[in-house]
């Protein structure tokens, strides 16, 4: 007989639960518990520090929202070094400092209100700290087991909308970026440097969509302008439930690279700021995007390493997620 994927789970966790704790389950043969055990969970390693609901909720939703993470101490000093890096008193080799395209021309505005985003902060000391920070080690290893690569690392401030609603970030998966697989072994974890709200923009998931596969990726056709590489899914199912992230400061929210989300418009007067990055097991593999829907980000990416470094050394796709990637537990086996 076959069960449906909801009513594995739920045997398997109902296995899996050594603590006692009372698992609500639809099935309870003890065939089919060990005959379905290895395949139901895919997404999440028993670590003894995912609770089993949470390891059902990871799952079926494809994100986990883990309250008061990082402390109001760290957080703190990582808006200082934002600060610094943005008034110039800071120089990080590597790191890319975006303007909104709204005001990217613009040379009235300076300092932090002309960035809404840093990116590959990985040469930052300060910064790459939030990378390393063992509570959030410990999560991440339960989607990407023991050998821990920091790929790609941002730190978002998001800036009131000019009204051209530039500010929002269309809806993608960040797999679209990683030439790297399997994915399943890949998450973002993502941390609230203050409250954020749907006022501010918060980040809008669509919960499951990291079970389908990856979608095509294009520029929205927004009459605003839309942010360099801000590629967007033009046809997801507009009618999928959305839930919209409400985060306090410290919050985190660990989530899988194929689940659908974006951020939406800030109508506040403040710059939104979260500082995330991306993890994948270094146990993962490169792969080739040629003729697959990555190919236009691999040629918007290699276009600007010839612009960044010149164009006699070429720089792959590829390439540039290797030289970016850091360890930061266990062995660099492979990426
Ligand atoms: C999972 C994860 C990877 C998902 C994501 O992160 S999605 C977003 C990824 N975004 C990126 O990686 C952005 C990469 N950033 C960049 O490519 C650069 O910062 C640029 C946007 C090209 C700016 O380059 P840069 O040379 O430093 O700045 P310049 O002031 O000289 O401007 C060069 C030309 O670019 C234009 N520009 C600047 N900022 C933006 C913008 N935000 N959006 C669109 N166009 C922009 C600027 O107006 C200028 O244009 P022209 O004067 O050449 O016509
Ligand atoms: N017209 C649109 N086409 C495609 N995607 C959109 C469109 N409008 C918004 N989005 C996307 O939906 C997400 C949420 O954006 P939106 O600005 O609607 O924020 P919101 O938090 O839902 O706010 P609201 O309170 O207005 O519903 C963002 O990823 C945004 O890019
Ligand atoms: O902080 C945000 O607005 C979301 C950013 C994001 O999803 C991304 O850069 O991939
Ligand atoms: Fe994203
Ligand atoms: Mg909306």
């Amino acid at each position: 007989m076959a069960l449906r994927a909801a009513d594995r789970l739920k045997v398997v966790l109902n296995h899996l639960d050594r603590s006692g704790v009372a698992v609500r389950t639809s099935f309870t043969s003890a065939q089919n518990l060990s005959h379905h055990h290895p395949e139901a969970l895919q997404y999440t390693f028993d670590t003894d520090v995912l609770s089993p609901e949470q390891r059902l909720a990871y799952e079926e939703n494809g994100f986990i929202l883990i309250k008061n993470l990082v402390s109001e101490e760290d957080i703190n000093r990582f808006r200082k070094e934002f600060e610094c890096i943005c008034k110039g008193d800071v120089k990080i080799p590597g790191l890319l400092v975006m303007r909104d395209v709204s005001i990217a021309k613009s040379e009235f505005v300076q300092g932090e209100k002309a960035v809404t985003k840093l990116q590959d902060f990985q040469e930052d000391p300060e910064l790459f700290r939030y990378c390393t920070l063992p509570q959030i080690l410990r999560y991440v290893g339960c989607f990407t087991g023991p050998n821990i690569m920091a790929m790609h690392t941002m730190l978002i401030n998001k800036p009131p909308d000019t009204g051209r609603k530039t500010s929002r970030h269309p809806m993608h998966q960040d797999l679209h970026y990683f030439p790297f697989r399997p994915a399943d072994r890949i998450v973002c974890a993502w941390t609230a440097m203050e409250e954020v709200s749907r006022k501010n923009g918060c980040l809008v998931v669509l919960p499951g969509t990291h079970k389908g596969t990856l979608q095509e990726h294009n520029y929205p056709e927004w009459e605003g302008g839309v942010n360099k590489m801000y590629h967007g899914i033009q046809n997801y199912n507009h009618s999928h439930p959305r839930v919209h992230l409400e985060m306090g400061k410290g919050d985190t929210v660990f989530f899988h690279p194929l689940l659908i989300h974006g951020s939406g418009m800030n109508r506040t007067q403040g710059f939104r700021k979260a500082i995330s990055c991306h993890y994948a097991s270094a146990d993962c593999h490169y792969v080739d995007v040629k003729g697959t829907t990555q190919e236009n980000i691999s040629k918007e990416v290699e276009e600007l390493a010839r612009k960044r470094i010149g164009s006699d050394i070429t720089i792959s796709f590829q390439d540039s997620w290797a030289l970016r990637g850091r360890l930061v537990q266990g062995d660099r086996t492979s990426l």
